[in-house]
């Protein structure tokens, strides 16, 4: 997508956030199958499916950017649209985040998008990034993970910043943040969440080990909050997003920015300087050749 340069993304999106969405279809709404009134109209992008049940006052978003949901600068972009979206109709309350795609809840960074782009895209991207932490961590809807697939890296991080996780039981489902494995490093804010969720020691190992945990040990370690039978992972969640819902709003989001606040204003503080170091990082020649050797890797790992 060609955007303007210079100018922040944060700033475009507040300001025209529509007009981000070159190409893209945000805003159109029509009715879900089987459905009849307003709470069963869905809503959405050609990325973000939007399932909005105005009775419960919950969203179900589904990510679709396949085949692997890796975060795209419009995925990502409509994502914090979509959100926004929801977060400004006081019509709801919680979010329940999951895949479109089968087998694979997000990829983490679109690769592509930091490899062998130039330093002003990968700057661009990282703002995008770094916005979409920001809008879930924040968020003050009660946002579920329902992780219906694998979840390395970027799409680990999505799903820390929700509330509250729940996993479907399959081996190949693995959570966790492998950025070393890459040759890459977890930015501050990315360590950050990690340790808000499992612990210092915790995160220290699997940070470094660039751990994808299967679903009994991400249970164990704290990673997730539930793991169960695949086909039970949306009533699950939905499940949990009663409980949650069960709070008054005012004094569970007063509670959530008291948690969270240090965390996000660390990198509010330091915005620009964050993406600065992220893209001297992943334009340095080593990194590039890193990333190009792993990209080349998983296209070869299919055939
Ligand atoms: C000192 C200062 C420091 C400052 C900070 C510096 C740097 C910070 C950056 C840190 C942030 C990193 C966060 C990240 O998210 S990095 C991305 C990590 N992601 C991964 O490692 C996941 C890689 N993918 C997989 O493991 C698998 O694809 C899978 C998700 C488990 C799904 O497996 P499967 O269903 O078998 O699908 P395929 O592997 O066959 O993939 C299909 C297709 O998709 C392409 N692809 C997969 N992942 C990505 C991706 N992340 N980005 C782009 N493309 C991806 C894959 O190559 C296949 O493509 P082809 O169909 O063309 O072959």
């Amino acid at each position: 997508m060609a955007l303007a340069s210079g100018v922040r993304f944060a700033e475009r999106a507040l300001l025209r956030p529509w007009a981000l969405l070159r190409g893209t279809t945000l805003g159109r709404t029509e009715p879900a199958a089987g459905g009849g009134g307003d709470g069963a109209r869905r809503f959405g992008s050609q990325r973000v499916l939007v399932e909005p049940d105005a009775a419960s006052g919950v969203a179900v978003m589904k990510l679709r950017n396949p085949p692997v949901n890796a975060l795209s600068l419009e995925l990502l972009t409509e994502l914090v649209i979509s959100l926004e979206k929801l977060e400004n109709d006081k019509t709801f309350r919680g979010v329940i985040l999951t895949s479109d795609c089968p087998r694979v809840f997000c990829a983490g960074l679109d690769l592509t998008e930091i490899c062998g782009r130039n330093p002003a895209h990968c700057a661009e991207y990282w703002k995008a990034m770094q916005e979409l932490w920001l809008r879930t961590y924040l968020s003050s809807l009660v946002l579920v993970a329902a992780i219906n697939g694998a979840c390395p890296a970027g799409g680990c991080i999505i799903a820390l910043s929700c509330d509250c996780r729940v996993l479907a039981d399959n081996p190949k489902y693995r959570i966790g943040l492998n950025e070393t494995l890459l040759g890459i490093i977890a930015p501050f804010w990315l360590k950050d969440t990690y340790v808000n969720t499992i612990g210092h020691r915790a995160s220290e190992q699997a940070l470094q080990l660039g751990s994808l945990f299967p679903p009994a040990e991400a249970l164990q370690v704290g990673l997730v909050d539930q793991v169960v039978p695949e086909d039970q992972v949306q009533s699950t969640a939905l499940s949990e997003m009663a409980r949650w819902l069960a709070v008054p709003d005012h004094a569970r989001q007063l509670t959530k920015n008291m948690m969270r606040k240090a965390t996000a204003d660390r990198l509010l503080r330091q915005r620009d300087a964050d993406t600065q170091n992220f893209v001297s990082f992943v334009c340095r020649d080593s990194i590039q050749k890193s990333l190009q050797a792993y990209l080349e890797k998983l296209r070869q790992r299919k055939g």
